[in-house]
């Protein structure tokens, strides 16, 4: 085994041998492999092109004729035929990357999807099946029945090197044991230039990983760790163990992934498809109410009290002052007559309404009807008419309800209610705020929530509005839909509102319906308004994943929440009602907590809903940040609070962090570094936002200064800490960390965060004195 080198050995770490060493050896062994990689991509471009043909045939069937079920019956065959082809093709790359061979002698081949060929003999497993998992668990301690695996590293279709774990140690000689190299496949993958998204790691996937992966689907299982240990990417691949184990039960109810922002979704968006799932929601927390896409920035100790559980006590108050009782009685005057609603006929009506436990639109109904009652009795008085009978009453009760003072009057006392109105009434009059959150709230905090009114065309929601409309509908339930399309209880801007989200909806989906033809490879027969269109025209042609997203009362089958440590109190009420099982994956770093009105603790968290009743793992090993750059991050770990412990790095690049100043120099210091290639980010406080974005973007070609999808794709970057959350860029450069430290409350945990987002380097650019924290950064030498 010439040229191999040591590694540690314990019973934990496997003995790795890197077959670069012997030419010959490793000439022959990777021959061999080729052999069958090259039988099982033959076996791949059949099966594409089988189901390629069948769903030719269905889409020759014809567009939209038959009768309904026909239609449908041959949509749901060509849904099926085009996932299953997109899947073929989303596994091009990595098709195969491993062997495990057995105690008896035979070997399993693992990839990204399983393979059979027509007498259903296995030529591949797929890397979530149960006889998979040694390929992962395996150690020597536990060889699981396996006595070696084996890393294949593939470019394109061809076997490029073979590394494999002996599990078996009692065949080594001394010399093979002298000349191991440990973990090479992983630390090929890790030193990998990074492309802007995140990639799979199903070919090296590590042991404590896996048990995350595959622990069972019940229950809440909370992920900690700190940065780069791979919480991400685990619940993604969580999320696709899962739909492959309980098929059954979560393609029909779905799973939700719910992010951090937007940047971040379209960071991770490939990662799923290329594991063989495309059936999962990808969501951020702010979109989860449908019909809004919130885009007003506020101020971190708005969005804090707007995030407090008393807000909860706030809303039912808000929803109780559209019941409340006038002070003085109301009068009806009707063709000469006038009747008279006092306050005990009034206060008797809303405790009953009450008392029916609906919601307020729905309790309505209620409240109406006992009020016609007493004013169809008045009115029969007043027309002279002695006893009545009861049609004889209702026929009265009908007459009223369809006049007009009538009809004011009640709707006075007990409105429609839609959440945009309550709320927007809520914070837009100091008087209905004092009476909803007065004596829960005090003057300041009240003061925070006031604003002006929305304007036509203005934007008015910010994402800490949303778990608060959620909570109103609860509250409110919905109107019966015949008064919906009357439209008569909205405000004009509701309306204008209205129509914007069915723009928006429309845009959306040509885009998604243009994601998916290109997937498939059906960009060719379709086009893409057509397919948005029947899509739109007909559930049946929803998949689980677009329903769910367009109904605010879904319950999906399983819910992983990633960056969970930002969720505001009143954000956690609302994804709890998505998923009524509490089957969920809740990932996330409580050092990392940047907002004011995020986690502190997991169980200050959960224990509201499953109290003693979840289960915690803990990440430990950094995948992402070199040694020497972990080392600074420490330093500011030690100020987000004591005894915290920053994960180890699995390497070291030899790449010194540094410091310069002043800021001025800061485009000539990203352009050095978007020439040494890969990607960079530069991460600055939000009041410098304008002022370093402009500087970088006059200066250095192709950087952009917005988050988004352009900022995953450009050399260069200028983000926020909160915009570059659960990402990674190959350079990182910080500017003015004591800005960053003194923004927000938790400018600590910022300034952590904004340090562990680089694979490969990290700098600092400052104009005052750097923090002590980061003092012993090496000086930065104009060369
Ligand atoms: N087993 C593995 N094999 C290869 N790469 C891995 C492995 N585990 C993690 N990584 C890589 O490490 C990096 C960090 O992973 P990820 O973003 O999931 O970490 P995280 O814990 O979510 O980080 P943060 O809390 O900082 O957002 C990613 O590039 C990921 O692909």
């Amino acid at each position: 085994m010439a040229g191999c080198h040591n590694s540690q050995m314990s019973p934990e770490h496997p003995i790795s041998i890197n077959n670069n060493g012997s030419a010959t050896v490793r000439q022959h062994e990777v021959a061999r492999e080729q052999e069958y990689v090259s039988a099982l991509y033959e076996r791949l471009d059949v099966l594409r092109e089988r189901t390629q043909r069948q769903l030719d045939e269905v889409l020759a069937q014809g567009g939209s004729g038959g009768t309904h079920q026909n239609r449908s019956e041959r949509d749901s065959f060509a849904g099926m035929y085009a996932e299953r082809l997109g899947r073929l093709w989303g596994v091009e790359n990595g098709l195969c990357f491993g062997r495990i061979d057995k105690t008896d002698q035979t070997a399993l081949y693992i990839g990204r999807i399983g393979l059979a060929d027509d007498d259903q003999r296995r030529l591949l497993i797929d890397w979530r099946a149960p006889v998979a998992q040694p390929f992962y668990g395996a150690t020597p301690a536990a060889p699981m029945g396996i006595t070696r695996r084996r890393h294949l590293q593939t470019k394109g279709r061809t076997v490029v090197g073979v590394d494999d774990d002996l599990l078996d140690l009692d065949g080594l000689t001394d010399e093979d044991v002298a000349t191991l190299n440990g973990e090479a496949a992983l630390l090929a993958s890790l030193g990998a230039r990074r492309t802007g998204r995140m990639r799979d790691i199903v070919a090296t996937i590590q042991a404590e990983q896996d048990r995350i992966i595959r622990s069972d689907l019940d229950g809440v299982l909370v992920v900690q760790g700190g940065p780069g240990t791979g919480k991400t990417v685990v619940a993604l691949h969580r999320a696709a163990y899962l739909l492959y184990t309980h098929r059954e039960r979560l393609a029909r109810r779905g799973v939700l992934i719910l992010g951090p922002n937007s940047t971040f979704m379209r960071y991770i968006d490939q990662v799923l498809p290329s594991l063989g799932e495309t059936d999962v929601l990808l969501s951020t927390v702010a979109e989860l109410y449908p019909g809004l896409v919130p885009t007003v920035r506020e101020r971190p100790e708005v969005a804090e009290v707007k995030g407090d559980a008393r807000m909860v006590q706030v809303v039912a108050r808000a929803v109780r002052e559209r019941q409340r009782v006038p002070r003085k009685p109301v009068d009806i005057r009707l063709d000469g007559h006038t009747l008279r609603l006092d306050g005990r006929a009034l206060e008797a009506a809303r405790n009953r309404a009450a008392r029916s436990g609906r919601p307020h639109n729905e309790a309505r109904a209620v409240f109406v009807r006992h009020l016609l009652n007493i004013l169809a009795r008045q009115m029969a008085k007043q027309l002279g008419k002695g006893v009545i009978d009861d049609d004889e009453l209702a026929g009265i009760r009908e007459d009223l309800r369809t006049e007009r003072p009538v009809k004011a009057a009640l709707n006075r006392l007990w409105p429609y209610t839609t959440p945009r109105q309550l709320l927007v009434g809520l914070f837009t009059s100091r008087e209905r705020l004092e009476y909803a959150a007065g004596g829960l709230l005090d003057a300041a905090e009240r003061e925070l929530l006031l604003r002006e009114p929305p304007r036509r065309g203005e934007d008015w929601w910010a994402p800490s509005d949303v778990p608060l409309l959620d909570e109103a509908a609860e509250l409110l339930g919905d109107i019966d839909p015949a008064v919906l399309r009357a439209g008569a209880w909205f405000a004009e801007e509701e309306q204008a509102l209205a129509r914007a989200a069915a723009q928006d909806e429309r845009q959306h989906q040509l885009t998604y319906a243009r994601e998916v033809l290109e997937l498939t490879g059906l960009a060719e027969v379709m086009d893409a308004e057509k397919f948005a269109a029947r899509h739109l025209a007909d559930e049946v042609y929803l998949t689980t994943a677009e329903r769910a997203a367009a109904d605010r009362t879904w319950a999906f089958g399983h819910v992983i929440v990633d960056e969970a440590q930002e969720l505001s109190a009143m954000d956690w009420r609302m994804v709890m009602r998505r998923v009524p099982s509490r089957s969920m994956t809740i990932v996330g770093d409580l050092a990392q907590t940047g907002s004011s009105a995020g986690a502190r603790s997991w169980g200050d968290v959960l224990d509201p809903y499953v109290a003693g009743r979840w289960r915690q793992e803990t990440l430990t090993v950094n995948y992402r940040t070199p040694a020497e750059l972990m080392a600074v991050a420490a330093e500011v770990l030690a100020l987000v609070g004591p005894g915290l412990s920053a994960p180890t790095s699995v390497r070291e690049t030899g790449a010194r962090p540094w410091a310069a100043s002043p800021a001025d120099r800061l485009p000539g210091l990203v352009a050095a570094e978007v020439a040494e290639g890969g990607r960079t980010v530069v991460i600055v406080p939000e009041t410098g936002r304008e002022k370093y974005g402009e500087l970088v973007t006059g200066t250095v070609p192709g950087a952009v200064a917005m988050p988004g999808a352009a900022a995953l794709d450009a050399p260069a970057a200028v983000l926020t800490v909160a915009e570059a959350k659960g990402l990674e860029f190959d350079t990182v450069i910080v500017v003015d960390p004591e800005a960053i430290l003194g923004e927000s409350p938790r400018g600590a945990s910022d300034l952590y965060v904004a340090l562990t987002r680089a694979t490969r380097r990290l700098g600092v650019v400052h104009d005052g004195p750097l923090p002590g924290a980061l003092s012993r950064l090496e000086v930065h030498r104009i060369t």
